[in-house]
């Protein structure tokens, strides 16, 4: 029977029960019955939909094998290499069969250690070459002694054609660059199963058929190397050592690439003389020629070569320069992997928490470092808007007569370091989750040092930003300078400003940009009305519960006691007759005079740990639950 797989039904397979596959530098890949439905709700019927995206396909890729998974637009290409990687895996059915270790469609899990290099290039573009790969290599390659580790960095770049570049900003590499650059980093712990989604989408002929020539002499040295791929070149198509064809959902054509035309001949489907068989298959997936496409697959599966050799391996070497650079590759990988040092790869383990967690801040550095413009211009935003708001309310901390004002002062800098420790990560999170989705599901890192050391380098920014606005404002408003006053003050507003970055992270990490930019300033709207213009006796019995939880009516009432609770005394009054001479008078009228600061500041301090406990939840929900 094969393993995990009972009564004929697939069985989920927990890590104990997959046997290690071995040899490491071999996998088969096999599947099985491949479904793909996805619920979509039609507002026109307005009820839910399910839609096939892939009806039961079956197919196995080999090792030392580049296989193209080609088909027209919408066909199920990137949905199948998703499934098969395991990461996506919504709404799979069927086996995956791993060198015979099955394991369910719809468990997403890397496969055989796949590693898998998405379409958009998930670089960090502030990082050389030289950077990105050395950083990777530590973060993987634990077992590897730093001089090692450089060799292997440096013979990585070199089997890449990458070694000019290693110096270049990865923004200022070009479009070709950046993919092998991609196949470059996860090529660090020597997978050997690859997937790549459209990996010459954007890239011209040269640069795709170099690039495609390359993946084929690294499939040479054993790995089976699976990529989608749009509409081939003649000179690309050869390059390719096996095809698998869909057709809305269904297979049309699984088979060596050398077989493709007797098979289309076989099933009545003849390619015209001198016509690329890559745009013969693709017309005939497209429904372009008068043929039943069932029927088509099936005369085509039931095609016999007259010869079983592996007719892949005899293709003839014409002289061109992909064909060179092919055999190149292929030569410097065997040398590669001959190499005694290279071998101790097949040992190698990502880094222990500690180190992943020092090498990512390091990173963070780097990048930080390299685009330090944004902290300046974050700084300078909070700086200018002290100085505005320090022009307009003058003097109004120290004066009776401009209580009101003061507050106004109060409430508005509670407006500006909320949103502003929201919005920065609300909006730039979801860029983020692209690189971290990449990174984690190919097993870079874990998830707690990542988010250590993202919070490590945002946290003391806000700080900053805060505090630079605070120290300017609190003295141009005139508010009372005395030490445990401005203290409590500037601790309240630095806070609450954490408080709204944590709530930032959630909605940033819960929901797409286009929700998350409307969700956080409508969240932070709501919860500031609690406690500056709706006190709580004017609030309803049912929105009660808004105003016991509010982070920011807690922050604000906190600063505004910081400012006229503690006995503070008489004010100076520069008119006739001013109402709050007595400050107690008015954080009684403002319903502030019997609150708890040590409660306030705890709501505002559990806030923030819940969020960041949620935030931390839902990614690792996401990034396991594809
Ligand atoms: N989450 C989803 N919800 C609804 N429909 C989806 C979803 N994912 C994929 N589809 C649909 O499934 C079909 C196959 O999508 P897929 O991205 O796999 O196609 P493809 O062959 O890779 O196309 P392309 O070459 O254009 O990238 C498409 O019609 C797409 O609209």
């Amino acid at each position: 029977m094969t393993p995990g797989v009972k009564d004929g039904q697939c069985m989920e397979l927990s890590n104990n029960n997959v046997t290690p596959l071995l040899p490491r530098t071999s996998v088969c890949l096999e599947f099985k019955n491949i479904t793909c439905s996805i619920k979509t709700f039609s507002l026109s019927k307005f009820q839910l939909e399910t839609r096939n995206i892939l009806n039961g396909v079956n197919g196995c890729f080999k090792p030392g094998q580049l296989t193209a998974i080609m088909g027209p637009s919408g066909a199920g290409k990137t949905t199948l290499l998703n499934i098969l990687a395991g990461y996506s895996t919504k709404g799979a059915k069927g086996e995956i069969i791993v060198n015979g270790v099955c394991t369910c469609a719809s468990q997403s899990t890397g496969r055989g250690g796949a590693r898998y290099i998405r379409q958009h290039d998930d670089l960090r573009v502030h990082l050389t070459v030289y950077e990105s790969m050395s950083l990777a290599a530590a973060l993987k390659l634990a077992d590897f002694k730093p001089r090692e580790r450089k060799e292997k960095v440096l013979e990585v770049l070199a089997l890449l054609g990458l070694s000019k570049t290693s110096r270049t900003l990865c923004r200022d590499l070009s479009g070709g660059q950046k993919r092998r650059l991609a196949v470059a980093l996860e090529l660090l712990s020597d997978p050997s199963l690859l997937f790549l989604d459209e990996p010459t989408t954007g890239l011209d002929s040269s640069a795709s058929t170099s690039l495609i020539a390359l993946l084929n002499g690294l499939a040479r040295g054993g790995r089976t190397l699976v990529a989608t791929i749009h509409q081939p070149s003649a000179l690309l198509f050869d390059k390719i050592d096996s095809i698998y064809c869909l057709t809305s959902g269904s297979t049309l054509y699984s088979g060596p690439r050398v077989h493709l035309i007797p098979s289309l001949d076989s099933a009545g489907l003849r390619c015209p003389p001198y016509h690329n068989p890559a745009d013969f298959l693709m017309e005939v997936a497209s429904g372009e020629y008068d043929v039943d496409l069932n029927k088509a697959a099936k005369a085509m599966l039931q095609y016999k070569p007259e010869s079983t050799s592996r007719e892949w391996e005899d293709v003839p070497v014409i002289s061109t320069f992909s064909n060179t650079l092919s055999i190149d590759t292929e030569m410097k990988d065997k040398q590669l992997r001959s190499n005694k040092k290279y071998q101790k790869n097949y040992s190698n383990r990502p880094s222990g928490y500690l180190k992943q967690t020092w090498i990512l801040l390091y990173r963070n550095y780097l990048i930080t470092t390299r685009n330090y413009s944004l902290f300046l211009y974050r700084v300078a935003a909070h700086v200018v808007i002290a100085l505005i708001f320090g022009y307009l309310y003058s003097g109004v901390g120290s004066e009776a007569s401009s209580v009101l004002g003061n507050y106004v002062y109060l409430y508005g800098s509670m407006l500006l370091v909320v949103y502003t420790g929201k919005m920065s990560v609300t909006l730039s999170f979801p860029l983020e989750m692209d690189i971290l989705k990449g990174e984690y599901f190919n097993r870079w890192y874990s998830l707690g040092p990542y988010i250590f050391s993202i919070l490590a380098v945002e946290l003391p920014f806000q700080m900053i930003s805060c505090v630079s606005y605070v120290v300017l404002s609190y003295w141009l408003t005139d508010n009372p300078l005395e030490s445990t006053r401005a203290t409590l003050f500037l601790a309240t507003i630095v806070a609450t400003s954490l408080c709204a970055q944590a709530w930032g992270y959630f909605i940033g990490s819960t929901t797409p940009t286009k929700i998350a930019v409307f969700i956080g300033p409508v969240l932070a709207c709501l919860f500031s009305i609690f406690g500056f213009c709706l006190s709580l006796r004017d609030t309803p019995y049912s929105f009660r519960w808004l105003h016991h939880i509010s982070y920011f009516r807690a922050g604000f009432h906190v600063a505004v006691h910081s400012i006229y609770g503690f006995n503070r005394t008489k004010m100076h009054c520069a008119k006739e007759y001013c109402h709050y001479i007595t400050p107690s008078k008015f954080l009684v009228e403002m319903d502030m005079a019997t609150i708890d600061v040590g409660v306030n500041m705890a709501i505002v301090l559990t806030t923030t740990v819940l969020m960041h406990i949620l935030t931390c939840t839902t990614l690792w929900y996401r990034l396991n639950k594809r």
